[in-house]
């Protein structure tokens, strides 16, 4: 893997206020599902799933089958994007309304993408190509053919395990994944690229605190750790299996779910004397579905929790309020604030 020559051109920053906060915490190693067994319908690793999502909001995937090698193209080709000049990745920066392109973390950004950058490729192979062709005009097939393998394969494990949650819990299998769509505002692979600084080792704050908007997420980090999640109120860094995925319950899932399975705020945090490249695919619905909870879900125990909404409202939402810890679910509650 090539490192990106220019790791020193960044300020640390660290008087922001959202870096107040005591970076180092405990580590909690999170649940492992193994994928193997869930293919096989092995029931107690379907619940040890459920498990997983309804508490942690995270788990691990071992066994996945993905190679060692697609994971290591996709580690370099990530690289060699963030590696581009600055002017080719600001080509390639969001339209106004839209949520793909390259993130830098200059303007903006700074207070709240604080100590990394980020590339927002959508799902959708048409639109994909068209963020690609902006930071390599003449194209670039490799990175196009690696990154085309890898969601087709990552896409694989998400409607896997999506099926499990549903069936899990007693739901039609399908239930969660019967609008899933390419063409969702926050389909998403996502390459996060978090530089190391020669000039201080003291951590600092890669990722504000956020909760992913989608239905469900998958992470593969390059052995780096630094992922935090908010467990019980307190924030534990989780020491991730090497080679194992990160799955992630999003916004959409919990709502589907009725607030039985959770979307966990977390965020990244450095320690700046390694370099971390993260690629996430996030899963996402149609824009004109109809996200509700199941009705089966809705109790006298567990009332309705959000009214109905299609993914577009949610994500102009988003748009509009930002990405701060998770309030904007609030605003789709049958009763807000409470
Ligand atoms: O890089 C990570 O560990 C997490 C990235 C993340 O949370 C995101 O891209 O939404
Ligand atoms: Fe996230």
């Amino acid at each position: 893997m090539v490192p990106p020559p220019w790791q020193d051109v960044y300020d640390p920053r660290t008087n922001n206020s959202l870096v107040t906060h005591n970076l180092l915490e405990e580590y909690a190693v999170l649940p492992v599902v193994d994928l193997g067994l869930l293919c096989q319908g092995n029931e107690a690793e379907i619940q040890k799933l459920v498990m997983a999502a309804k508490e942690w909001g995270f788990l691990q995937v071992a066994n996945h089958g993905v190679s060692r090698k697609l994971l290591n193209e996709m580690e370099d080709q990530a690289c060699r994007a963030f590696a581009l000049p600055g002017e080719a990745k600001m080509r390639a920066e969001p339209a106004a309304g839209s949520f793909h392109g390259y993130l830098s973390k200059s303007e903006d950004n700074v207070s709240r993408m604080l100590w990394s950058e980020a590339l927002r490729l959508p799902l959708n192979p048409l639109q994909r190509e068209d963020v690609i062709t902006k930071l390599w005009p003449e194209g670039n097939a490799a990175f196009s053919s690696a990154v085309e393998k890898y969601i087709a394969t990552v896409e694989q494990i998400l409607l896997q395990l999506l099926k499990n949650l549903a069936s899990g819990i007693g739901l039609d299998p399908l239930h969660f994944t019967q609008d899933v769509s390419n063409d969702g505002h926050s389909a998403v692979l996502r390459m996060n690229f978090y530089p190391t600084s020669s000039k201080s080792s003291a951590p600092t704050l890669g990722l504000v605190a956020h909760s992913d908007p989608q239905v469900l997420t998958i992470l593969h980090q390059n052995g780096v750790d630094g992922l935090q999640i908010l467990k019980d109120d307190k924030w534990v860094a989780v020491k991730v299996r090497r080679g194992s995925f990160v799955v992630n319950v999003g916004d959409i899932l919990q709502v589907m779910s009725n607030d039985l399975y959770t979307s966990v705020v977390h965020r990244v945090v450095m320690k700046r004397d390694q370099f971390r490249v993260t690629i996430l695919c996030g899963m996402s619905l149609h824009p004109k579905a109809i996200v509700r909870p199941a009705p089966e879900l809705v109790t006298d125990k567990r009332t309705l929790q959000y009214r109905p909404f299609t993914p577009e409202e949610y994500f102009i939402s988003l748009l509009s309020n930002g990405v701060y810890g998770k309030t904007h679910l609030d605003r789709f509650k049958t009763s807000p604030g409470l």
